[in-house]
Formats: C-alpha cells, structure tokens, sequence
C-alpha cells in the first residue's frame, strides 16, 4: 500500500478512525476481557539521546495479540537520522507465534493521526475555520492530511523553527498552506492547533490561543519534556488517550500539576462530557490499542488481497 496514495487515505478515514473508535471505548471502559495494555516501558538510551518504548496489548474478546517497539530520539538540528522508527509485531494469542512483522512508521504516522483527528470531532467547535500546526516533520504531514480530509478549514499554516522546514512541508503536502514567521503568528485566532515537535520545552503560550480553541499536543511524550505552557495546561480543560499514561509520561501534565478531566474514550462512551465550548487540550501519547487495531486491519486487508489472487 502507497502511503500516499488516495486509496491509502481512503482507508484510513473509512475503516481506521471507526475502529480507533471503538478501541478508546473499550480501552476507557478498563474491562480486561475487551483490552488489557500497561503503560508503555521505557529504556533510555542515554549515549543516543533517545529511549526505546515497548507497548505490548492484548485483546481477548477480539482475539488480537500486539506489541510495538518503538525508538524515538530527541535529535539535533539538521540531523538526518529519522526521528522515530517502529516495528509492529501481530502474534497469535492462542498458539503464540507471530503472524506478521510490520514496519511501523506508516501506522505511528497514521493512527496518531486519525486520533488527534477523532479528538477535533468530539472537542472542537463547530463552524472552525483556521488550523494552525507546529512542526514540520512527519507527523505534521500525516495531520495535515488526515484533518485537511475530514474538516474543512478555509486556512491551514504552518510554523517551523527553520523557513526551509516550513517549505518543505508545503512542497509536501496536496494543498495550500501558509508559512508563519513564528509559532505565536500561527496560532493568533486558530481554531484548531496541532503540536507536533520535538521540542523538550513550551512552543505554545496560552495567552496566544484564542478562547475555545482546540489543542491536539502530539509531542513532549516523556516526564521532562513540554510543548505547552502552564497558562495554556491550567486554562484548559484537559483530555488524554491514557490517564495513567498522561500522568507518567507527560511533562505538559506532570509539570503544570493539572488534572486530566477525561480520556477521549470516556466522552466516547458517554461517561464524560466533551466541553467544545471551553479551551481544550488534546494531551497524546499513543496507546498500543492504537497500533493493535491498526496492525489488524492492515493484516485483514493484506490477506484478503492474498486470497483474492488465489
Ligand atoms: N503522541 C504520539 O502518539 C506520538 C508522538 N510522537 C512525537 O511527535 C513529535 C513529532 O514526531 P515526528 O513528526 O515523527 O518527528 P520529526 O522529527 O519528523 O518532526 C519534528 C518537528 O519538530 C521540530 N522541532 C524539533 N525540536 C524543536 C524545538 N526545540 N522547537 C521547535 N520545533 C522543534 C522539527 O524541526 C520538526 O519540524 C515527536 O516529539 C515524537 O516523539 C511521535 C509519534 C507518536
Ligand atoms: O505511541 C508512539 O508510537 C510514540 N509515542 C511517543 C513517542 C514516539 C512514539
């Protein structure tokens, strides 16, 4: 499957977002027998300055086995060493052996994605016009698309720390986008705000956001590390995809000594309310729920084509 072409976004709006869905609804609901899945264990690979993550899931009732190896790195300007990169490994949960191995940039890329995309539908204003994005990688080109696809915004910009990032981002993506000269430009009367750097300190000040706006935080996902200022985290009503993940791995969360209100999948299940009228922050860190459902749908899709051609 082409990560870019128009059959691969296809799918990704059709099928993965319903079962993401439907996996942070299980997830939240904390039965054992729909979705059993720890914090994410972390090693630090101090000489690289990166660490590895190992999200292993398991879920009994639809019989999907999963984890991920994931290494990301807090790189250097300039540096050409990707940033982060993961493998995905199905197993069957009955005899143990493994099913598939699969490269797991494309399903970071897109799950993380279409997650941030699922919290802009529960928390964002209706009648948005302005999304603003902050970072220039490839997370910001798989939001650009997923959310350029599902919501029609009159304005995208962008805001990078070097131009040259800024542009090629634009060279990148199918359709217009204007490059801001800072984050705080971005960002004055958008709508909606995507973080997506690897930034270890705040990149988005709260007084810069426009009341009401929507705030999916990708980035800063360990203990030490912000995106986000204190003004923005205490102003802001604050979801999660992980509550316990949240709590052990966000600096933005741990730092400014904020609660999270909800997970996304409690206002899925409708045990919580999704408060589109106030300021929200999207606070994620990606769950191995995410990958499993995402690994099983590429397996489903990659057998059925298999057998087509039998
Ligand atoms: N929440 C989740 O599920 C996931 C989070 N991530 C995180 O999302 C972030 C972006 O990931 P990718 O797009 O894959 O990385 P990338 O390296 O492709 O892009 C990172 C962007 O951040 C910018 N950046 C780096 N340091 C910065 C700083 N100090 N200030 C401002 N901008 C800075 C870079 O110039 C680049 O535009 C990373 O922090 C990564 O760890 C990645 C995958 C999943
Ligand atoms: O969920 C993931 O995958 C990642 N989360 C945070 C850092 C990079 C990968």
């Amino acid at each position: 499957m082409n990560r870019w072409s128009p059959c691969f976004y296809f799918d990704v709006l059709f099928y993965l977002i319903p079962r993401l869905e439907d996996a942070l609804a299980k997830f939240s609901r904390r039965d054992s027998a729909e979705v059993v899945q720890p914090v994410r264990t972390t090693v630090a690979l101090q000489k690289h300055r990166g660490f590895l993550g190992m999200m292993p899931c398991y879920m009994e009732n639809d019989g999907v086995l999963c984890t991920k190896l994931v290494c990301f790195y807090n790189r250097e300007e300039g540096s050409t060493l990707p940033p982060v990169q993961a493998t995905v490994v199905l197993l069957d949960p009955e005899y143990g052996n493994v099913k598939a191995v699969m490269e797991g940039e494309v399903i970071t890329c897109m799950r993380t994605a279409a997650v941030s995309a699922i919290s802009a539908k529960l928390l964002m204003r209706p009648g948005t016009e302005v999304l603003a994005i902050l970072g220039s990688g490839q997370q910001a080109r798989s939001h650009y698309t997923v959310f350029t696809e599902i919501f029609s915004f009159k304005e995208v910009r962008v805001w990078s720390r070097t131009r040259e990032g800024a542009e090629r981002f634009c060279r990148s993506v199918a359709g217009p986008v204007i490059v801001c000269g800072s984050a705080e430009e971005a960002v004055r009367g958008a709508d909606a705000i995507v973080t997506v750097t690897g930034s270890t300190e705040p990149v988005l000040c709260g007084h810069w956001v426009k009341p009401g706006a929507h705030v999916a935080a990708v980035g800063a996902c360990r203990p030490d590390w912000r995106e986000l200022d204190d003004a923005l985290m205490k102003e802001a009503v604050v979801y999660a995809d992980s509550r316990e993940g949240a709590t052990a791995e966000s600096g933005d969360v741990i730092l400014s000594g904020v609660e999270v209100f909800a997970e996304l999948g409690d206002v899925l299940n409708g045990t919580k309310a999704a408060h589109r009228e106030k300021t929200t922050v999207f606070k994620s860190l990606g769950m191995g729920v995410e990958d499993a459902v995402s690994a099983k749908l590429v397996f489903d899709k990659w057998n059925a084509y298999t057998t087509s051609q039998l």
